[in-house]
């Protein structure tokens, strides 16, 4: 509008000129995207918005880089983190979106306007999760800090899980850490990209706004009461999201049973709600226990075996439930159970090719599961320190900072771990009729 000065100019944001069918839709159990079914072959890639960034922690050049390089290998979706909070816990990342509650920083903030904008150009599309069980981000621990008293709880230091997964989960029912949540969801949603002046909800290139990553009910002793409370927040909280955007899909960000104190009927009770548009999972062998990546040859039948029949298990409940499933998070180490990228990557391909055969041989016959995103992409990103932990200032790449900068990123020179995920990228898109 001319004549606008200023915030007003920004305010007066074009409204989208994009249709319906160029978001994605849920149609029975598949997802649909501008008249075809949509298949997602994606990446998890939680720092995207911090390189967009664009000042400090900003890297815009290798951002633009990345995702070049996995548009080039088929990879047309993300999953990245939206929002952090800042924490004095040692194992998360630095900075953080939220320095305390309802204090946002907006040059990272301006950093995931970036990303968006630059997935657009690319004709990709991006899951953004609001929050985080694990304190890698600040996540709901940190609410707890702010609102309880409480200190922000690190495993990586007490060594206790299934401690910090029972007072984590004190988050849902904190009325004040809810409120703030809620005030932050509402942040994000109604934003205004700055780089293209797309409100965010008018914007197909997000495809689903997501609650958290990895919410659990609390740890796998969890009370009837606790999974209720997990259960009605996870209704909530959706519909929430929905009433302030109608446009995109919401997910939950579950792990699938592993996430549900390995109870089925609370995984489909907790998802069951209209406002939970698609389900969601992740598979890994490694941190359940069921690999070990120092006895592989030992370790190997059983864990595929569990794997498998955790990927086909999902895959029914979906089924049942009628909605379409992502498996948007799987991974395993290095050879040897190394984090050199100078490591081969033998024994991770063979997982990678094991899922995706199993996935494609499913959706090939019209089952309900909608795509993969491994965990993680690495790209150009290398460890700074002999201990492989990261500092402050050290590349992002796929594992977040409480956990070793190596152990299962994907990096740009894994050629035949690349090659895999492009084979089978290719395989997916061609499914889209
Ligand atoms: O969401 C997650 N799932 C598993 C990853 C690897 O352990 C972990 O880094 C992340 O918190």
């Amino acid at each position: 509008m001319a004549g606008l000065v200023g915030g007003a100019a920004a305010a007066a944001a074009p409204v989208s000129t994009a249709g319906k069918s160029e978001f994605v839709t849920v149609k029975k159990t598949h997802f649909a995207r501008k008249g075809k079914t949509y298949y997602i072959a994606g990446a998890n890639f939680w720092y995207g918005g911090y390189l967009g960034s664009p000042s400090g922690v900003g890297e815009r050049a290798r951002l633009r880089k990345e995702l070049d390089t996995m548009k080039a290998i088929g990879i047309n979706n993300v999953r990245v983190l939206a929002v952090s909070e800042k924490t004095d816990m040692s194992s998360a990342v630095r900075p953080a979106t939220t320095n305390g509650p309802g204090k946002y920083d907006e040059d990272l903030l301006a950093g995931l306007d970036f990303l968006v904008d630059e997935l657009g150009k690319r004709d990709m599309t991006v899951v953004l999760y609001l929050n985080n069980f694990w304190q890698w981000s600040g996540g709901m621990t940190q609410y707890l800090n702010w609102f309880e008293g409480t200190p922000a709880l690190d495993p990586n230091v007490t060594k206790d899980y299934d401690d910090y997964m029972a007072r984590t989960a004190r988050f849902y029912a904190n009325k004040e850490a809810q409120k703030e949540y809620r005030g932050t969801i509402k942040k994000i949603v109604q934003r205004v990209n700055t780089i293209n002046g797309k409100p965010y909800r008018d914007d197909p290139v997000i495809m689903s706004w997501q609650l958290a990553n990895e919410p659990r009910p609390g740890n796998g002793k969890a009370s009837d009461k606790e999974k209720a409370i997990y259960t009605t927040w996870i209704a909530e909280t959706a519909q929430y999201i929905h009433e302030l955007d109608k446009n995109h899909l919401v997910s939950s960000g579950s792990e699938g049973l592993a996430g549900s104190a390995q109870d089925a009927k609370l995984f489909m009770a907790s998802h069951s709600s209209k406002h939970i548009d698609y389900l969601t999972y992740h598979l890994w062998p490694k941190n359940w226990g069921w690999f070990d990546s120092k006895k592989p040859v030992e370790s190997w039948n059983g864990a595929i075996a569990k794997s498998r029949d955790y990927l086909n298990s999902h895959i029914d409940m979906a089924r049942t439930m009628g909605k379409p499933i992502v498996l948007e998070e799987f991974g395993l180490d290095r050879d040897g159970a190394s984090f050199d990228i100078k490591a081969g990557t033998k024994i991770r391909d063979r997982f990678y090719g094991e899922i995706f055969e199993l996935i494609g041989r499913r959706a090939a016959a019209g089952d309900p599961i909608a795509g993969w995103n491994f965990w993680a992409w690495g790209g150009a990103g290398r460890a700074a320190n002999a201990d492989y932990w990261w500092k402050q200032g050290n590349d992002f790449m796929g594992d977040p900072p409480q956990e070793e900068q190596g152990l299962y990123s994907v990096f740009d020179a894994d050629a035949s771990s690349l090659a895999l995920i492009k084979d089978h990228a290719d395989k997916l898109r061609s499914l889209q009729k």
